[in-house]
Order: structure tokens, then sequence, then C-alpha cells
């Protein structure tokens, strides 16, 4: 049993589970999405490169990652803060800040702003998607990748003694690549050692998150102790989604406050509306997977700030919950997703 073991781990150091409260399983709080930049059309770059404007808020909304100044989320670390304070206001208590290498981790922020809010901040280790890997992570092996994970979660990541609380988000594209593999092996291998949680950035295909546990669980990780993100832009399909949910991983809906018609990563995707949304997990709760469901609001670009016209990271706790009350989802369950299983997700063991 490690010194970790019934706790969990904050930038602040470590709290007892009881003390998180409600919590927010997949946000980021300070980032770049530059990697994922994604040209506007042609009759758009006039707008795309000044649409800070009550006029293209429309515009913006829709093509988030089509203006480079919406993708830099660490600029905004002022109203970040304020947002943090709102949404304790609001009731809530811990966020999940899911930014690892790759995307600009910054974790002095991170500690100064739960110091600032009183907010628990839980920071993430480990590599996002292929094309964020640097040349040095593409020759590592998956002995020297578990090695820097589990130094990020036991001493500190990137050069400072801010110790990450959970392994993720681990990014994999479809089809997943030779170094994503390696890196879902090292993660696995440190899960096993650390006996922490895990949570991982599926490819976008039905197909991803399925054949991600697989590899999981070849190569040891616990799989009941892993967080699947992002199933809203990936699963549609009702008998699939189940198919899914018996292998036992955590079901994350996390783009709440997202409502797009033409998702520029993979056209063939209709991005749902939060109602519909709130319908899949009253459909949840019906198949008996209320112990099994998280959510949030992937905050990762600047639009989706209050300040910029956006929703906030209050958006779930004010909006969403009394949705999901109304149709059909009750306090118990709402309980369970938003304190009890990310509390039982983030505990060492
Ligand atoms: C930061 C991040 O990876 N967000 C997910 C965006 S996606 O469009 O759902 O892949």
């Amino acid at each position: 049993m490690s010194s970790l073991s019934g706790k969990v781990q904050t930038v602040l150091g470590l709290v007892d589970p009881d003390q998180l409260g409600r919590t927010m399983t997949h946000e980021h709080l300070t980032m770049t999405f530059e990697c994922c930049y994604f040209p506007p059309a042609p009759r758009d770059e006039a707008v795309a490169a000044d649409p800070f404007h009550m006029r293209h808020l429309h515009w913006l909304r829709q093509n988030p990652y089509s203006c480079r100044q919406n993708l830099l989320l660490q600029q905004e670390t002022a109203a970040v803060r304020d947002e943090l304070l709102a949404y304790r206001k609001a009731g809530g208590g811990a966020i999940v800040e899911n930014t690892t290498a790759g995307l600009d981790r910054d974790l002095p922020t991170l500690r100064q702003l739960a110091k600032d809010t009183g907010v628990h901040i839980v920071a993430g280790a480990g590599y996002y998607v292929d094309c964020t890997h640097s040349e040095d992570t593409k020759r590592m092996s998956v002995e020297q990748l578990t090695d820097v994970i589990v130094a990020e979660v036991l001493h500190g990541a990137d050069g400072t003694d801010v110790r990450c609380g959970v392994i993720g988000e681990i990014g994999t594209g479809w089809p997943i690549t030779a170094s994503e593999t390696r890196v879902l092996r090292a993660a696995a291998h440190a899960q096993a050692q650390l006996g922490c949680p895990l949570i991982i950035h599926p490819g976008r295909d039905p197909a991803a998150p399925a054949a991600v546990l697989r590899i999981l669980q070849e190569a040891g990780a616990d799989i009941g102790k892993t967080v699947m993100s992002h199933l809203d832009r990936t699963i549609f399909d009702e008998a699939a989604l189940l198919e899914f949910a018996q292998m036992g991983s955590y079901l994350e809906y996390d783009l709440f406050g997202t409502e797009m018609l033409n998702y520029p990563y993979d056209l063939k995707v209709d991005m749902p509306s939060d109602s519909q949304r709130v319908q899949t997990l009253a459909f949840l709760m019906k198949e008996g997977y209320e112990d099994r469901v998280v959510i949030a609001h992937d905050i990762h670009t600047k639009n989706r700030l209050t300040k910029f016209g956006g929703h906030g990271y209050s958006h779930i706790l004010n909006s969403i919950v009394p949705k999901m009350l109304n149709r059909g989802v009750s306090q118990q369950q709402v309980d369970k997703i938003l304190v009890d299983n990310p509390k039982r997700w983030l505990t060492f063991k």
C-alpha cells in the first residue's frame, strides 16, 4: 500500500476524497489547442482573423477551431480565475484538469488557481495525441515512458514539484499509431504500479474506445479505474454504447455546452445538443449505469468562457442538472454522477 492510498492528489497536495464535492472530471484551465487548428473556409478568412465581436459570436461557436487566437486558452488565466470563483459559488468543489504534454501544461498556474479560488484541482500526467509527440517521445521505449509518467505522479512534472493526480488525458487518434500504443501501454503499467485513475481521449471512430481499452487491458490496466472521454462525439448507436459499457470503464459525456452543426474533425458526426446528451444520460440510468457515468464541459477554447459569451465552467451545475432532474434522472443519480463516481475514480487504491 503506497502513501497515496485512500487519498486524492491535487496540485496542492493530498486530500481526503470526501473534500472534493461536485467534480467536473474533464476540463482545461490553461492550455493551447494549436495542434488542432482547422483552416477556415476562404470566405471566412477575414472573420477568423478578428472574431471577438458580438456580431461574430455565432460564427465563433460554429467554427471554434478555425481561429488561431481562440485556441490560446492559456492567455485567459484572469478570466478562468473569475470563472472558478463562480463555479465554487454555484456549488462546485473540484475540477480534473486534463492538460498533458503536447497541450502546454502549466502546473504552476494550476497551483496558483487552486490557491486563489479554493477549487480542488487535479492535474494530468502523460501525453496527448501522436501529432503532439516530440521526436524524443517517439523514440522512447514503453519502460522509459512509464518512468516519466510515474515520476510525474510521485515527484512532480515539467521540472516542478507539482504532482499529477491522474494519468491523462492520454490522447489517441484513429487508427491508433505506434507511438500512441506505446504511450497507452506505459499508462497501463504506471497505473498498475500506482493504483491511480486513468483517463483516455479516444479517436473519432465508434470502434476507437473499445480498441483502446483492449490495448490497456492487455498491458495490465485497471479498466474499472479508467474513464473513457468524449463519448458524446464517438458512439451514437444505443446498442453499441451498451456493448461498450459492458467493458467496465467509466463513461464520460464531457462536451456539455458544445453545440455545432458541422464538426470539422469528422463531418460524418452530428454533434449532439445538450438536450440529446441529457437523453443519453437518462438512457444510461435506465440501463443501470448510474455508478459508471461522469460528466464535464471539456473547455479548451476561449469562446466557451463567459468572458466571450460562452457557457463557462458552471453550465452543468446551473443548467444541465435541472434539465436532468426534469428528464427523470433522480437527485440521487445526479449526486452519483457529480460526487460519488468522480470521488471513487480519483481515489488511489
Ligand atoms: C482538448 C480535447 O482533446 N478536446 C476534445 C476535442 S474533440 O473534438 O472532442 O476531440
